[in-house]
């Protein structure tokens, strides 16, 4: 692996620098951004191109119905909570509902964090006022602290060196937990069993059982579970603060090509997918696996705009659509966005968000979702693509592999009071881990159909 420094000459990668890009914070140090920038440059990759390139193939796959792409984590990953124990907790939640999931799909589960780079966050407004004192909003803690102080919320580049370097530290425990035999399948049904032995869960019963069969009928076979002690595990993030994404960004000297290495896949988010923006044009140069948030408003012709932007080689795997449209518009509109894309015949995977679309406000002040909103988008975005003959290839969610109480519903039925005793999200509100293999099941089912 040859990965030349980031200032080499790949045709037009620095061209989104002369376009608006949303959403970025105002540092107010010009001097330390560029020093944290110096040093974010020259520093080792997190991700090669290799393992970007292999994903671009699974998620070609997931793009044909021959896989389903799963990918999940913290809404905002926060510095405080990337230690060994809550980190170990959201891949161990993954690989259970990636279980349940194989089985339901009958096909691979393409597996993939919101993790070890997703802390930037972009915001509905660029201030937060509290009784009256109005300071810069928290952007994620790549960017500033959640704390209410004029301190806490001063744009800091340091942050995107910290970040970084915790980051790295992140992906060195998913790469050890996923190739050290933590992730044995054997030991991960047992974790599913476990979940099985609380009565609210029996409805589930029947799913548990057929896939307790299957492994003991490929025990049986003489299966190799020492070859099944791996798994092949990937990370992603919004790719929002374009002075970070830039910065980790390096030249493949085999290829020519170039390859943010701060994560596997980079997503650019709804509120900063325009056609003529900083990030698509940034990321149209870059040959990662990248996706496309979409929300209600996209037109059509958004989604062709972008095609011919983004993947013009129409490369299999290399761009995913991810729908967010919300459960009481997915079913009107995402129709006609599926089927100008099919009629295009350029390579899209198609996966659904069902948390973005179906954020409310309790009535006691949280901002939170509906369990049944979020599975109702999910039942839409399988029945859209049923009915246009194309292929729903995934999954994204928000998800902690802890026990906090921020989506209302589930078999446990968290409701409006019970909001309070655990929500500790600092933007965005996460299935936990129940509920996350709740919805394993149940998506399990819908695929089933
Ligand atoms: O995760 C998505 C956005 O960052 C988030 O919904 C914005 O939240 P806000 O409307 O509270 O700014
Ligand atoms: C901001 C996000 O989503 P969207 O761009 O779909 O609003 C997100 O996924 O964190």
């Amino acid at each position: 692996m040859t990965l030349v420094a980031h200032d080499a000459a790949v045709d037009g990668l620095d061209r989104f620098r002369t376009l608006v890009a949303k959403q970025q914070p105002t540092w107010p140090d010009a001097e330390a951004l560029g020093q944290a920038v110096a040093r974010l440059s020259a520093a080792p990759p997190l991700v090669v191109p290799a393992e970007a390139d292999l994903l671009t193939t699974r998620l070609a796959a997931a793009g044909r119905g021959e896989a389903f792409l799963l990918q999940g984590g913290d809404c905002a990953e926060t510095f405080a909570d990337a230690h060994a124990d809550r980190i170990r907790n959201k891949i161990r939640t993954i690989l259970q509902m990636a279980v349940v999931l194989t089985h339901g799909a009958s096909t691979p589960v393409v597996k993939m964090g919101r993790m070890a780079g997703q802390y930037a966050k972009p915001r509905s407004s660029d201030e937060e006022t509290r009784d009256g004192v109005t300071l810069p909003a928290y952007r994620g803690d790549m960017v500033n602290s959640h704390d209410f102080s004029p301190e806490a919320r001063r744009p800091d580049p340091q942050k995107l060196v910290e970040g970084y370097e915790i980051s790295a530290a992140t992906l060195n425990v998913l790469r050890a937990f996923t190739t050290g035999g933590s992730a044995d399948l054997r030991r991960v049904h047992e974790w599913n069993r476990g979940f099985m032995r609380n009565p609210a869960y029996s409805r589930y019963e029947r799913t548990a059982d057929e896939i307790d069969r299957a492994i003991r009928f490929m025990d049986a076979c003489g299966a190799d579970f020492d070859a099944l002690r791996t798994v092949e595990m990937y990370v992603s993030h919004e790719a929002l603060l374009l002075d970070y994404e830039r910065a980790l960004t390096r030249v493949d000297a085999r290829s020519g090509k170039a390859y943010d290495t701060s994560g596997h896949f980079l997503w650019i988010g709804e509120r900063t997918r325009d056609i003529d923006g900083a990030h698509v044009e940034f990321l149209s140069h870059v040959s990662n696996p990248i996706g496309v948030k979409l929300g209600p408003t996209t037109s059509p012709g958004d989604a062709i705009a972008l095609i011919e932007k983004l993947n013009p080689a129409g490369r299999p795997g290399r761009l995913t659509f991810i729908t967010r449209m919300g459960s009481g518009r997915i079913r009107e509109a995402l129709p006609p966005l599926v089927a100008a894309v099919r009629d295009h015949g350029s390579p899209v995977t198609w996966v659904t968000d069902p948390m973005h679309g179906n954020t409310i406000t309790s009535d006691s002040g949280y901002k939170t979702r509906r369990f049944d909103d979020v599975l109702d988008e999910v039942r839409g975005f399988f029945e859209v693509h049923r009915a246009a003959g194309t292929v729903p290839g995934g999954l994204h969610v928000e998800l902690t592999g802890d026990d906090v109480t921020e989506v209302l519903g589930g078999s446990e039925e968290i409701d409006d009071a019970g909001l309070a005793l655990r929500y500790e999200t600092l933007v965005d509100p996460r299935l936990n881990h129940q509920q996350s293999l709740e919805m394993a099941f149940q998506v399990a089912e819908m695929l089933r159909a």
